[in-house]
């Protein structure tokens, strides 16, 4: 950089810094640490450079609070922890010649300004990279967009106004929108609601760092496939504008004409390449007739779900040439542009929110008590073990459980505790009053107020990878809603079937399936038993808030829960001890009185 007189001199910054060539900065007389830009709209309004952007916070899981910052990538460990995380990346912007080629990499040089926001967690002395979002330059055409510029626009504080959104308006004024082009959550930490976390803090970074040549954006935008089953962006702002147009009305025809050596109407003319080329490659690997294959395109692009006529060859090639439209959303990042939003932004349907059946009924089992009758058969080891512990019936008869009443009201969860044989599982039994569990040893009675539907965890069908036996059971929104709220989000796991999923995924997936059924009461032995501490966490913390929403009942029974209890926050517990009556208790006292003991 340069002074006024021309003296020079070097100022490092990290490599995604918002500083540009012609930029003028100002430098901080104080501490050569504050560096500023100066707006090219107003002298007065200096956009903080350096220190770089840090944000710190806390996320809550129960009682636990986890510890957060959120930083630009700057270092080198900044940079590998995002390598590490662009593994599990969504594509928020897809391929598009309203958008970008390939999503390239976080890491990758896109050309361009480019921030990207990096949130790590505290665990230990140490911090543990969990999510990021990759902010970016904004895309030049996008159809739904441009229909909204087509409103005048006259900022009353700054010197930006348009009365049409022509090319002139364009080139003047589209870096006024900065773009979400990425986040990316880590699995370890998904359920967390960090999607969010991220959105926010992408919305502070443009509204206080983010410029192009010294003038500061007015709108974030994103745009990703997946915002047509699950909305994350509303509740941070975001307002919807409509769906790109995407390539499917003039595919085909470009594609023609390309092959004959012809320009295209539209469109980014190396994207329309790549798509001839990738289209000549599969005529050549399956020997199909180039104009044979896009007259195919476009009869399956004339039907309602293209994919599904499609053969898994066809599909593989032809998902790389159409670009289907996507919803695209703008956040607004002042008083004004939040104003044009509202006025102008046309009414679009709101996502169908992911409704469930909701009870409001409670239950009643009075009089519960299972006994065991077992006629002993006399062997030598069972002769042995009779003399050795002093037993002389032929027959034990034995109390496992009650007499013992369990009430609830809808949105509660009962929390059975106890060691190991004291009556968990049978207690679950015996609270299934429809449930077609019998034993010859063992005798269940109680009495129900009214009947009800109980709902177990159950093994899904490995026969089809899990996310087809979801969608095709519930609706595609449904099934990513609940499979979110489990925790269990990788792609990777979606197209596996059941059996080829780890213990913890089964048991999510399972959990998933339970929330999307339409059962009044919840029965789940063994909770959260194959999850890892903080999984469990979020896992109790997500159930809980469905129970309450749905108004379900659920009755949970754990061994081992000092992990996940507070985040699970049951409103009684049960506690069993094998020989002895049950305890009814509440958290409060179960915390004082069990918990204490065991920590
Ligand atoms: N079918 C059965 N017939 C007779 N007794 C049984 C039967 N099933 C379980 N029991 C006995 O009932 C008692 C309670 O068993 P239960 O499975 O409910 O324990 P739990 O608390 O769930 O234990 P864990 O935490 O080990 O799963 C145990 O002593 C067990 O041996």
């Amino acid at each position: 950089m340069s002074d006024d007189a021309g003296k020079s001199s070097t100022l490092h910054v990290h490599r995604f810094a918002q500083v540009g060539k012609g930029d003028r900065l100002r430098l901080d007389p104080a501490s050569t640490r504050n560096v500023f830009v100066v707006s090219a709209e107003d002298q007065s309004d200096l956009i903080r450079l350096t220190p770089a952007f840090e944000q710190s916070g806390e996320i809550c899981v129960g009682s636990q609070r986890i510890a957060y910052r959120i930083a630009e990538v700057a270092s080198a460990s900044d940079l590998q922890s995002l390598q590490y995380l662009e593994q599990f990346h969504y594509k928020t912007a897809i391929l598009s010649d309203e958008g970008t080629d390939e999503a390239p990499t976080a890491t990758a040089s896109v050309g361009g300004r480019k921030a990207i926001l990096l949130l790590q967690f505290k665990v230990g002395i140490s911090w543990h990279a969990a999510a990021y979002v990759d902010i970016q330059m904004p895309l030049l055409m996008v159809k739904p967009r441009h229909e909204l510029f087509a409103n005048a626009f006259r900022h009353p504080d700054r010197p930006v106004r348009w009365e049409q959104w022509d090319q002139h308006a364009m080139r003047e004024n589209v870096n006024l929108i900065a773009r979400i082009a990425r986040v990316v959550v880590s699995p370890e930490y998904r359920g967390l609601g960090l999607a969010r976390t991220m959105l926010e803090a992408a919305k502070t970074f443009c509204k206080t760092r983010w410029h192009i040549a010294g003038r500061r954006p007015l709108f974030l935008e994103i745009m990703a496939e997946m915002l047509h089953y699950i909305d994350f962006v509303s509740t941070s702002g975001f307002v919807r504008v409509g769906n790109t147009e995407g390539n499917v009305a003039r595919v085909s025809r470009d594609l023609l004409s390309m092959k004959k050596g012809y320009g295209i109407s539209s469109g980014i003319m190396s994207l329309q390449k790549k798509y001839l080329t990738q289209l000549q490659d599969f005529c050549k690997t399956t020997n199909r007739d180039f104009e044979e294959v896009v007259a195919r395109l476009e009869e399956v692009l004339q039907t309602e779900d293209p994919s599904s006529h499609l053969s898994p060859e066809e599909w593989l090639a032809f998902r790389k040439v159409i670009r289907f439209p996507i919803p695209y959303y703008l956040c607004p990042l002042d008083d004004y542009a939040e104003q044009y939003l509202r006025e102008h932004a046309p009414a679009s349907p709101k996502l169908r929110r992911n409704r469930f059946k909701i009870n409001s009924q409670a239950i009643a089992v009075t009089g519960i008590r299972v006994t065991s009758d077992l006629q002993i058969s006399q062997s030598k080891p069972v002769r042995l073990i009779m003399d050795c512990f002093g037993l002389s019936a032929d027959r034990i008869q034995q109390r496992i459980i009650g007499p013992l009443d369990v009430k609830a009201s809808a949105g509660n969860i009962i929390f059975i505790s106890g060691s190991s044989g004291s009556g968990k599982s049978l207690l679950l039994r015996a609270l299934d009053h429809e449930g077609s569990y019998r034993s010859n040893h063992l005798k269940f009675q109680r009495s129900v107020s009214r009947t009800y539907s109980a709902g177990w965890l159950k093994c899904l069908p490995s026969e089809v990878c899990i996310f087809e036996y979801f969608a095709e059971k519930y609706s595609v929104s449904r099934s990513l809603s609940a499979l979110s709220q489990v925790g269990l989000s990788e792609a990777t796991a979606f197209i596996r079937p059941f059996d080829m999923l780890s213990k913890g995924q089964q048991y999510r997936a399972m959990l998933a399936d339970l929330l999307l059924r339409d059962d009044e009461v919840w029965l789940l032995d063994e909770f959260c038993a194959d999850l890892d501490p903080l999984t469990a966490r979020v896992v109790a913390h997500n159930f809980r808030r469905h129970v309450m929403a749905a108004g379900r009942i659920a009755i949970v029974a754990a061994a081992n829960h000092g992990h996940y209890l507070d985040a699970l926050r049951p409103s009684k517990i049960i506690a069993l001890r094998a020989g002895d009556a049950p305890r009814l208790v509440t958290y409060r006292e179960y915390q004082d009185e069990f918990l204490a003991q065991a920590g």
